[in-house]
């Protein structure tokens, strides 16, 4: 099986080291050979290559049967014309590999309850909310610009949907639900935008083809707010490009910190990019503070969406479970009376859980 590794910039490094040192765990447990190639993308490509997403980068993805991916950006990079940013490097490769599909799932787990912005009273029995995040469409990829007029300058980006973009990724997120809750909730502004008028209709034409599937829709303010207030009334969450990276940070700050939250990109085939929804992290870079539990459950996503190595996917999952039973935190989700490890150590410690 090969891996393309992009460690990417900031906290990005460290973070996917750790998920390399626990995937070699798995490999030693069960017996499989993983074979890394290490790809430069983002400020990492820009200090080398000069551009964010060099040819040879898609080039190694497209070889591998996965990618996992750290971070990018920086303020390194900041002032760089839109694209030549680290940013257009990772928006290239989900376009260049067609991975339209991002998920996203928000998970308590028992032993971080305190963590969460929200009063443990609130959780419950905890939450468990997938957000599928439409991935190559929406005001990310409109034609955008920026012009002279008197008095200043104007710019634009535009949001612009399909009814084929919408109708693959509502498929997608109803047959994903039907192995969970069989809830989906659509999140659009259809009072406003006319592509998420469009939005609407393609995904309530898709959900009648899912009668065993609850479709509720909702607009994305309204989302906000219920995803504080009444978190439990989702399941699937199923939205745009622009709105899903919203509340997908916002449902991370449910489960105690966004050093704890995986994504899976997927297409039509086997290929997927795996990465933790957090960002580089300028500010704890370099330190050994960062929390690599998000990239590493990435990997166990990894195992189970493109190896089908479902056994192995929970033993990931279990061990992070267990490391946290025994008390360990990075600094991010520390508690009264927690032991304090590093990336590395918590790296190593959930590899040895295994
Ligand atoms: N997928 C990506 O590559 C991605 C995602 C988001 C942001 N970014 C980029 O990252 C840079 C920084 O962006 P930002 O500060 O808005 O978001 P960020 O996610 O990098 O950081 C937000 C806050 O969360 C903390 N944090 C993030 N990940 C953590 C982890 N694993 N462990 C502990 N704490 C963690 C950071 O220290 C920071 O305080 C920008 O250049 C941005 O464009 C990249
Ligand atoms: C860095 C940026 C391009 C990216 C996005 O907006 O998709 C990030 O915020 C994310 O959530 O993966
Ligand atoms: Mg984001």
């Amino acid at each position: 099986m090969k891996i393309a590794v992009i460690p990417g910039d900031g906290i990005g490094p460290e973070v996917v080291g750790q998920a390399i040192v626990v995937l070699e765990a798995v490999a030693q447990k069960f017996g499989h050979r993983f074979e890394f190639q290490e790809a430069l993308l983002g400020g990492a490509a820009l200090d080398v290559k000069g551009v964010p997403l060099p040819d040879e980068t898609m080039e190694i993805c497209l070889k591998s049967d996965a990618v996992l991916l750290g971070a990018v950006g920086g303020p390194k990079w900041d002032n760089l014309p839109g694209h030549l940013r680290p940013e257009a490097g990772l928006l290239g490769i989900r376009k260049g590999l067609n991975l339209f599909a991002n998920l996203r799932p928000a998970k308590v787990f028992p032993q971080l309850k305190s963590n969460s912005t929200l009063k443990e009273e609130a959780l419950g029995e905890g939450i468990d909310i997938l957000v599928v995040r439409e991935l190559t469409g929406d005001i990310y990829f409109g034609e955008k610009g920026r012009a002279k007029i008197p008095g200043g300058e104007k710019a634009w980006d535009t949001a612009v949907y399909t009814t084929y973009e919408v109708e693959r990724v509502a498929h997608l997120a109803f047959r994903i639900a039907r192995g969970r809750r069989r809830k989906v909730t659509s999140v659009d502004k259809a009072n406003v935008l006319e592509s998420s008028r469009l939005w609407r209709e393609v995904v309530s034409k898709v959900g009648e083809q899912y009668n065993d599937v609850e479709l509720n829709l909702m607009y994305v303010d309204n989302a906000a707010m219920q995803l504080i207030k009444n978190p439990h009334q989702f399941d699937v969450i199923l939205t745009t490009n622009m709105f899903g990276d919203i509340l997908s940070d916002e449902a991370a700050m449910l489960t105690g910190s966004l050093g704890m939250l995986p994504s899976a990109s997927l297409g039509e085939g086997r290929l997927g990019l795996y990465e933790p929804v957090h960002g580089s992290a300028p500010d704890i870079a370099g330190q050994d503070k960062a929390n690599p539990i998000a990239t590493i459950l990435s990997a166990a996503m990894m195992l189970r969406y493109s190896f089908y190595l479902e056994e192995e996917a929970q033993a990931v999952e279990n061990a992070v479970s267990k490391v946290l039973d025994q008390g360990y935190r990075t600094s991010d989700i520390a508690t009264p009376g927690a032991k304090i490890v590093g990336t590395k150590e918590m790296g190593s410690l959930i590899a040895q859980n295994m």
